[in-house]
């Protein structure tokens, strides 16, 4: 993993170019393991729309949406238990997260052609002392980056394979999203698109909360 600095937008800490090629390669190899023990599923929202992205979640707890609306689960909606974090994944974590406390829960986004992410916040974990820590594979994204209050200004910022973004501090609750991806822009997956993995520590608290609502 690359020594640099970086860039400071927002509070989001936004490290490019962090991870060189073959270690973006292991990690594509771990989420197709995790995913083809846990396949990728398309969430739906509580108010029932189809999100774009596709998902599944490795680790203690997998991050949920559907009718009842968002939470953690011990389980991927087919019952089968979440495959283990990779140790290639946790070395990122440890890399930039300014704890001694693991993840349990890393998130496999999957964005093919068109796919997007709202403006949101990350809060459905039980503590938001621990960073958010997220990895970028494949296709380019245009990322938004805002405050913890809803509305106001917003700044861009296109990452690309291998980025890694540390959303700690002040900006652990800020909104974000994925306005786009530029399909095919990467090599990294032949058949184009983008994965985005999430690493949170949750605390297992959480998984007796009520699921939350948009
Ligand atoms: O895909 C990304 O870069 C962001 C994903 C995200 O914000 C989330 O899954 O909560
Ligand atoms: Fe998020």
């Amino acid at each position: 993993m690359a020594q640099i600095d970086p860039i400071n937008l927002r509070g989001f800490l936004i490290y490019k170019g962090f991870l060189d090629r073959s270690v973006q390669e292991a990690l594509v190899s771990e989420a197709r393991a995790i995913a083809g023990a846990a396949p990728f599923f398309a969430p739906v929202t509580s108010r029932g729309q189809k999100m774009s992205v596709r998902m599944t979640s490795a680790g203690q707890l997998g991050w949920i949406s559907d009718r009842s609306g968002y939470r953690y689960e011990a389980n991927h909606p087919n019952g089968v238990a979440w495959p283990a974090i990779p140790e290639v994944v946790l070395d990122v974590w440890r890399a930039v997260a300014d704890t001694s406390r693991l993840p349990d829960s890393c998130l496999i986004n999957f964005y093919g052609e068109g796919a997007r992410m709202g403006l949101h916040q990350d809060k459905d974990e039980g503590d938001f002392r621990w960073p958010v820590v997220s990895i970028s594979l494949g296709d380019d994204a245009l990322f938004r980056m805002g405050s913890p209050t809803r509305g106001g200004k917003t700044e861009s910022i296109w990452l690309s394979s291998g980025d890694v973004v540390v959303m700690g501090g002040d900006a652990r609750l800020s909104y974000h999203g994925i306005d786009r991806i530029r399909f095919k822009s990467a090599s990294l997956l032949p058949n184009g698109g983008r994965i985005n993995l999430t690493l949170r520590a949750v605390d297992q608290g959480t998984m007796l909360q009520q699921p939350s609502k948009p």
